[in-house]
C-alpha cells in the first residue's frame, strides 16, 4: 500500500516561493503513485494528482460527496453547494443555472457588488487559513465579514420581497436576485431566503468575485511579460474591430466565439495559475482508486494544480505559452481549472466571457506597467503578486477608445 502518513504544514509551504515543494515531496519519496496519503486541516485525507485520479473521484457522486473543513462550510454556508446532500445539491443547480448563465446574470446590483467587495476579501482570506476564531486572526475576521455580508444581502431580499408585493419591480429589468425570488422547481418551490443568500452572496458572487478577476490580472501580467505573444493576441482583436460592421455597436457574442487565440491565452493562464488548486470531497464508502482503498469518512483532495503543472502533460510546464493550445485537446482529466463532474463550475462560461471581454479592451486600448515586476509571489488563498500587482496603467498609442 502506498499511503503513508505525514503531518503536512501544506500553508506554511505554500508562503515560501516554491509551492510545489509540498507536492513534490511526495513524489520524490513515494514515487508518481498519483495517489498520496496525509493529514490535512486535522482530518486523515487522501490526495489524487493524476488525471485519471482527480476524473475518477469528481465523476463518482456514489463514492465521493463535497468535503470541505467543517471551518469553510461555516463561512461559505451550511445551505450552500458546499453543505448539502447529493439531492439538494442537484435541485440547487438545475434552479440557479440559468439565472447564472443567461445574460440577467449581468445586471447584478452594482449596490451589492460595490458595499460587498471588502467583505468578500475578509471572507476569501478566511476559507484557507487555520479555523482560529480569535481576534486578530484571518478566520476571525472572515466570520465578522459573513455575518455583515448576510445581513446585508437579507435586507436587500426583504427590499425586492416588499418591491414585488407592491407591484413595483413591473416593467423593470430583472437581475439575478429576482430570478432567483421568483424560480420555482417542478412541485412549485420556491427558495427559502437563506437558500437565496447563499447562492448569491457566498457562493456565487464569491465564486465569481476573486476567480475571474485573478485569471484577467494574470492574463495581463503574462502577455506584458511575453510581448510576442500581446502583439499576436492585440491584431487578433484589432481585425475583430476591423471587419465589424459600420452599424454594429460594440462587441458581441459571435465576435468573441471567433478569438481563437484569445481563447488559448485565457486557456493558458487559466492552465498556469491554477486559480483553485484543490477541491475537496469525502470518500462516502470504502472505494478503491488504483488499487488503493480509501477508507469511508476519508477527506480527498483533488489537486488541480499537479495535474496542470505535469511535464509529461504540458512540456515545460511552468512557462506560459498559449501556443501549446495549437492542434492541441487535453485529454480527459488533463485540463480541470473548473473542475468536474457534477460540481463543475457552473460560472465557467460567463467567467471566460468576462474575460474575453476585458482582454478585448484591454488590449486594444492599455498597457500596465508594473511598480514591482520582481516582487514575490504568494499562494493561498490565491496565486498573486504580493503588492496585488500595483501597476500604472497607460493608454496604448494606438489606442481604439
Ligand atoms: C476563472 C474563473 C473561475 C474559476 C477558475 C472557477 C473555478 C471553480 C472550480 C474549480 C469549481 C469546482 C469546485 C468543486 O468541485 O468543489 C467551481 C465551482 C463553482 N463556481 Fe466557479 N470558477 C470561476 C468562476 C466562477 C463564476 C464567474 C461563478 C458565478 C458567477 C462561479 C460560481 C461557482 C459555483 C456556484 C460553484 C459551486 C458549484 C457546485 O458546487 O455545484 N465560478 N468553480
Amino acid at each position: 500500500m502506498a499511503f503513508h502518513w505525514q503531518y503536512v504544514v501544506f500553508s506554511r509551504s505554500f508562503q515560501i516561493p516554491h509551492p510545489d515543494s509540498f507536492m513534490n515531496s511526495f513524489i520524490t519519496r513515494f514515487g508518481r503513485t498519483g495517489i498520496y496519503k496525509v493529514l490535512m486541516f486535522g482530518n486523515p485525507s487522501a490526495i489524487v494528482t493524476t488525471p485519471e485520479t482527480c476524473k475518477r473521484v469528481l465523476t463518482d457522486d456514489d463514492g465521493f460527496k463535497p468535503g470541505w473543513p467543517i471551518s469553510t462550510v461555516e463561512l461559505i454556508g451550511m445551505k450552500s453547494f458546499v453543505g448539502i446532500s447529493h439531492g439538494e445539491h442537484k435541485r440547487l443547480r438545475r434552479l440557479t443555472a440559468s439565472p447564472v448563465n443567461g445574460h440577467e446574470a449581468f445586471s447584478e446590483s452594482p449596490r451589492i457588488m460595490e458595499t460587498l467587495e471588502r467583505e468578500y476579501t475578509a471572507l476569501n482570506y478566511g476559507v484557507r487559513a487555520m479555523a482560529i476564531n480569535l481576534p486578530g486572526f484571518a478566520y476571525h475576521r472572515a466570520l465578522k465579514a459573513r455575518k455583515s455580508l448576510v445581513a446585508i444581502l437579507q435586507s436587500i431580499v426583504d427590499e425586492r420581497r416588499n418591491q414585488s408585493k407592491l407591484g413595483e419591480k413591473l416593467g423593470k429589468k430583472k437581475d439575478m436576485m429576482d430570478q432567483l425570488l421568483s424560480v420555482e422547481d417542478e412541485n412549485g418551490k420556491k427558495l427559502k431566503d437563506g437558500e437565496i443568500i447563499n447562492i448569491i452572496l457566498l457562493m456565487y458572487l464569491n465564486a465569481g468575485h476573486e476567480s475571474s478577476g485573478h485569471t484577467m490580472m494574470w492574463a495581463t501580467i503574462f502577455l506584458q511579460e511575453h510581448p510576442e505573444f500581446l502583439e499576436k493576441a492585440k491584431a487578433e482583436q484589432e481585425w475583430i474591430v476591423k471587419k465589424r460592421p459600420p452599424t454594429q455597436k460594440g462587441l458581441n457574442l459571435k465576435e468573441i466565439r471567433e478569438m481563437e487565440y484569445l481563447n488559448k491565452v485565457i486557456d493558458e493562464t487559466l492552465r498556469v495559475i491554477t486559480f483553485s488548486l484543490t477541491v475537496f470531497r469525502e470518500a462516502q464508502k470504502d472505494v478503491n482508486i488504483n488499487g488503493y482503498t480509501i477508507p469511508k469518512g476519508w477527506k480527498v483532495l483533488v489537486w488541480f494544480r499537479s495535474v496542470h503543472l505535469d511535464p509529461e502533460i504540458y512540456p515545460n510546464p511552468k512557462e506560459f505559452n498559449p501556443s501549446r493550445w495549437d492542434n492541441f485537446t487535453p485529454k480527459a482529466g488533463s485540463f480541470l481549472p473548473f473542475g468536474g463532474g457534477s460540481s463543475l463550475c457552473p460560472g465557467n462560461d460567463l467567467a471566460k466571457l468576462e474575460i474575453a471581454i476585458f482582454l478585448h479592451h484591454f488590449l486594444l486600448n492599455y498597457r500596465v506597467e508594473r511598480l514591482n515586476p520582481k516582487c514575490l509571489l504568494m499562494y493561498l488563498p490565491h496565486s498573486r503578486p504580493k503588492d496585488n500587482c500595483l501597476a500604472r496603467l497607460r493608454k496604448s498609442s494606438s489606442s481604439s477608445m
